[in-house]
């Protein structure tokens, strides 16, 4: 497959993947090999120019109306910039993950009173955001709206998570404990996250593929990944 950003810019080369159900697979490579268009392709927010992709038993882009609203609740995304409106309440950000899953009128009264409570509640005390469910998500710092983010993915039982560098902005503690909830989240779902930490996909993942410039530089089992290849990835040079 081979994908251009909406920029137009030639982002992926002959990228051929293919991810088990249940499998954990971190993305790793340098800043602009192709990580966030390749979650985007998978997602089915970018098109590729050429080639196919199918998710889910689906070719999605021939996937329209309900059939796509049911498969795109299947995906928990958790995007670099989560989009999450600044305005609006933490637990209707939350609640926001299972717009696919509700009728419009029960979406639209839950902005009145915000339905499962109890279950926003617990996928916020899960990511470490305990008694913030009622805060404007503009009042939460960075790294706590990308927790609100990683909720809003986990509030569903999914079958895929899709997520482009969720802890960027999260210490090393919860950086753990958000990639081991990522990895051990109900339903078992597949995993695809882009990470800048070898470290946390070493210790959270079962695959890691490397990219650079486009290209699939190696797809490894995470025993198979030495320090070595990390640093031929990112071009480090031995020093001394
Ligand atoms: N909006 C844009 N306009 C122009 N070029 C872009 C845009 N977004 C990405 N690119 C280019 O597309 C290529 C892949 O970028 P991508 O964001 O997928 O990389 P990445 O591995 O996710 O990087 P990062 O780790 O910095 O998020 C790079 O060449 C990048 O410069």
């Amino acid at each position: 497959m081979v994908g251009s950003n909406t920029a137009g810019v030639r982002a992926l080369h002959e990228v051929d993947l293919t991810i088990a159900p249940g499998e954990r697979v971190a993305l790793l490579g340098e800043s602009g090999a192709g990580k966030s268009t390749l979650l985007d392709v998978v997602a089915g927010l970018t098109v590729p120019t050429s080639g196919s992709v199918e998710v889910l038993g689906a070719a999605i882009d021939e996937l329209r109306g309900r059939a796509l609203r049911r498969h795109r609740a299947d995906i928990g995304v958790v995007r670099q910039q989560h989009g999450l409106p600044e305005s609006l309440r933490v637990v209707h950000n939350v609640n926001a993950g299972r717009l696919g899953t509700w009728s419009t009128w029960r979406a639209l009264t839950s902005l009145v009173r915000p339905r499962g409570r109890a279950e926003v509640d617990s996928a916020l005390a899960a990511v470490g955001l305990a008694g913030l469910a009622d805060r404007l998500t503009g009042d939460l710092s960075g790294g706590q709206q990308q927790r609100v983010a990683v909720a809003r993915a986990l509030i569903e039982q999914r079958r895929l998570l899709l997520a482009d560098e969720p802890v960027s902005a999260v210490d090393p503690k919860l950086s753990d404990d958000v990639l081991r909830l990522l990895r051990a989240a109900d339903g078992d779902p597949a995993v695809l996250v882009s990470l800048h930490d070898p470290g946390l996909a070493r210790r959270h993942v079962d695959r890691i593929v490397g990219l650079r410039d486009g290209i699939v530089h190696f797809d490894l089992p995470v025993d198979e990944v030495s320090d070595r290849r990390i640093d031929d990835l990112y071009r480090i040079t031995p020093s001394g």
